[in-house]
Formats: C-alpha cells, sequence, structure tokens
C-alpha cells in the first residue's frame, strides 16, 4: 500500500529557476492496485515516482509504503520495498555486466551486495526458469552482457529484476515508450502478467490515454503538481479515450488561462 498525503517539492528554491513540481499531492493506492498515471509534460508524474523511490526528498508531506513512513529515507534504504522500471531501457540494468549478474543484483537489492558471493549457483536454476517464461530465448544467455540484448529484452528483463524479490510497489515510468509498438505490447502484456501474478501495488506512468484506461484498475491525472482526477470501477470502465483526452484538453487550457493571468 502506498499513501502519499500532501507532498510538496519545489526545485530551484530561491532561485529565478524556482518551480513547485509537487503542489500538495495526495494519492492513497490500496494493497494490490494497479494504478496508471497521466498528465501533461511538467505535470509531476516521474518527480512523483522519484519522491517515492527516495530519488527526491519532499520538501513536506509524508509517504508511506506499507504503513511505515518512508518520507526521509534514502533510495537504499527503501529498495527492498520499492523496485522500478524506466522509460530508458538503459537505465534500469548495467550493460557492462552479463544478465546473470544483474539477476542476482536484483535479487540482492537492499542487501549488503558482493558480486563474487552474488553470482552463486544456487541462483541459476531460478534465473533460467524465470527467463524461459519471457520466451525471448533468454535462458540460454545468462553469460551475454546486458549490453547485448535489444531495447524490448532489456525491459523484459527489467521487469524481471523487479519481479524476482518480493518488493511492496512497483514504479514503472512510461517504460514502454521507447519500443516499437510490437515490442511495447509484448512488455505491457508481461508487466500485467507478473504484477498480477505476484499481486503487486503498482503504479504505471503513461502518456497513452488507450493504455492508461485498458491497463490496471484506476487511473489518476496528474496537473500542476496535484491529482485532478481519479477514476476506477464501473465508471473508469464507461469511460472512453476521446472522454479522457477532453478532460487533458481541459487541464490543459487551464495552464494556458494561469500563464495568460501571469504575463496579463
Ligand atoms: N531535478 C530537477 N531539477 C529542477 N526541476 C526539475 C527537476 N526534475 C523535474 N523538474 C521540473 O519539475 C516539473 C515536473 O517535472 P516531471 O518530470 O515530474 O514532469 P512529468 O509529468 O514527469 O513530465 P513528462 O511527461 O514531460 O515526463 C517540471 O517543470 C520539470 O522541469
Amino acid at each position: 500500500m502506498i499513501s502519499a498525503d500532501n507532498l510538496k517539492l519545489t526545485f530551484g528554491k530561491g532561485t529565478p529557476l524556482e518551480n513547485p513540481a509537487l503542489r500538495g499531492m495526495s494519492l492513497t493506492v490500496n494493497q494490490g492496485e494497479f494504478v496508471t498515471v497521466i498528465g501533461s509534460n511538467g505535470a509531476g508524474k516521474s518527480t512523483f515516482l522519484n519522491a517515492l523511490a527516495g530519488e527526491v526528498i519532499v520538501d513536506s508531506g509524508r509517504i508511506e509504503v506499507d504503513g511505515q513512513d518512508v518520507t526521509r529515507l534514502p533510495t537504499h534504504k527503501r529498495a527492498r520495498r520499492v523496485a522500478r522500471v524506466f522509460q530508458d531501457p538503459l537505465a534500469g540494468t548495467c550493460e557492462g555486466l552479463s544478465i546473470e549478474e544483474n539477476l542476482a543484483l536484483a535479487i540482492k537489492r537492499g542487501q549488503r551486495r558482493g558480486l563474487t558471493s552474488a553470482v552463486k549457483r544456487s541462483y541459476m536454476e531460478r534465473f533460467r526458469a524465470a527467463l524461459a517464461k519471457l520466451n525471448l530465448g533468454l535462458e540460454s544467455r545468462l553469460g551475454d552482457k546486458m549490453g547485448l540484448l535489444s531495447g524490448g529484452q532489456r525491459q523484459a528483463v527489467s521487469l524481471l529484476m523487479a519481479s524476482l524479490t518480493p518488493s511492496s510497489i512497483l514504479l514503472l515510468d512510461e517504460h514502454t515508450a521507447a519500443l516499437d509498438p510490437k515490442t511495447a505490447a509484448f512488455v505491457l502484456e508481461l508487466t500485467q502478467d507478473i504484477i498480477a501474478e505476484q499481486k503487486l501495488t503498482a503504479l504505471m506512468v503513461t502518456h497513452s490515454m488507450k493504455q492508461a484506461l485498458e491497463v490496471g484498475d484506476r487511473t489518476v491525472m496528474l496537473h500542476q503538481g496535484q491529482v485532478v482526477f481519479d477514476i476506477a470501477g464501473p465508471e473508469r470502465k464507461g469511460l472512453e479515450v476521446k472522454d479522457l483526452l477532453d478532460l487533458f484538453e481541459k487541464q490543459r487550457g487551464l495552464e494556458v488561462e494561469d500563464d495568460s493571468l501571469l504575463l496579463g
């Protein structure tokens, strides 16, 4: 379960570039819920995920994961609770290490690390079985460097890494955006399977309105660092991409209005 209460975060405080990215962001995500997150550029989606992961520390507000206050914990102290897959397939894995070594690091996430002890024979069968499920033939390429894999293969391995150890929450930041449509569909299906199988609590940022409505159980829209729209259940099922786009445009319209007020 994730509970974010009234998060505020301003970048570049006291400088001409002062930028309030989170302006009272509150969201509760129940155990096992899969929430899609949309919002225009600069709405605060990545900043919110970064705050949950500990990449940035909020100025005020409170973040709880499974009831534990993690608001001020650094990333490495949350690593066992928070798994993440990024938009850039290069971001979540270590290209100079082999598939096997990457998986071994993932299994030791949040614990003291040591590569020599990490790459243990006991893990190998588990890795092979997990990789075989991807149907990409990677189970026979455990020794290959991550850098040799395609973007889609890397994202698939990143997802596997995120799910190897039981984490409380999974954060997906436009993780299919850099992939071609066919590979994106494959990775998205894999995502849904892993989340359902492991009953993960997940947040997925996407720019695709279609994806936002078709995937997961609930959709939230962020605008100017706040949740402006939150829909689930039958109400969400009745919503079409066009409705969501209209809402989106309405929010962007407000933004223009705000700007014109400021400039006026
Ligand atoms: N490290 C940073 N330093 C300064 N400003 C930042 C930083 N990270 C984000 N911002 C600013 O905070 C605001 C929110 O950015 P964020 O990346 O969270 O938006 P987003 O909704 O993820 O946008 P996009 O869809 O374009 O990825 C933006 O104005 C952005 O420029």
